[in-house]
């Protein structure tokens, strides 16, 4: 089971660019554009992600504007379940509820619809990294502000010395990642 894991590892690793000093010196940016542009590695991110949660009984999954979009509307068909966008201020429709978090400098503010989950709903929460954390522990206290359960949440890429994971695990919420730096 390990050695399938670090194969699968090691194989997405393959095909994610890293970007050495982008976009600040220091800073190392993993691209997953050249992973999910592979037919085969966006396959085995998405069956990799769902795996599981094929029998956990999710209703919806939430992804979080905008590189989740690419893994969170493909998981929630392989998933069988809906699918609810979080977004940045401003730009959903209907009456929302927001969440303001840390940035490196600054704050931002992610929303959701006030109708888009409810008790009784089980989430699972996607991205395509973490980081800090604070992007994904505004998007759980989000679900849990209309009474959503969120199930777990989970990642391609974990930046392990960010401490991220940990942050959204002490929140209460499992941390599912295919791959870490
Ligand atoms: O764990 P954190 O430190 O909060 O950082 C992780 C977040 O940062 C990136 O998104 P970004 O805000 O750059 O927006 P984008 O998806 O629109 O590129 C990434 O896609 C995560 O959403
Ligand atoms: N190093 C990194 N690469 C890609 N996206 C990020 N978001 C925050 N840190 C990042």
């Amino acid at each position: 089971m390990g050695g399938e894991n670090s194969q699968l590892s090691s194989y997405l690793k393959s095909m994610i660019r890293s970007l050495p000093d982008h976009p600040i010196p220091g800073v190392t940016f993993r691209d997953i554009t050249t992973l999910m542009d592979d037919p085969t590695g966006f396959a085995r991110v998405i069956d990799g992600m769902a795996e599981p949660f094929l029998e956990q009984g999710i209703t919806k999954v939430a992804a979080i504007e905008a590189r989740g979009f690419m893994v969170g509307g493909a998981l929630a068909y392989r998933l069988g379940t809906g699918f609810v966008p979080v977004r940045k201020k401003g730009k959903l429709p209907y009456k929302t509820v927001s969440m303001s978090y840390e940035l490196e400098y600054g704050t931002d503010e992610l929303e959701i619809h006030v109708d888009a989950a409810q008790a009784g709903d089980r989430i699972l929460l996607v991205d395509d990294l973490i980081a800090t954390g604070g992007t994904a522990v505004a998007a759980i206290q989000l679900f849990r502000s209309v009474g959503a359960e969120i199930i777990a949440s989970s990642f391609i890429i974990d930046l392990v010395d960010l401490g991220g994971a940990e942050k959204v695990r002490a929140a209460g919420v499992d941390v599912y990642t295919l791959l870490q730096y």
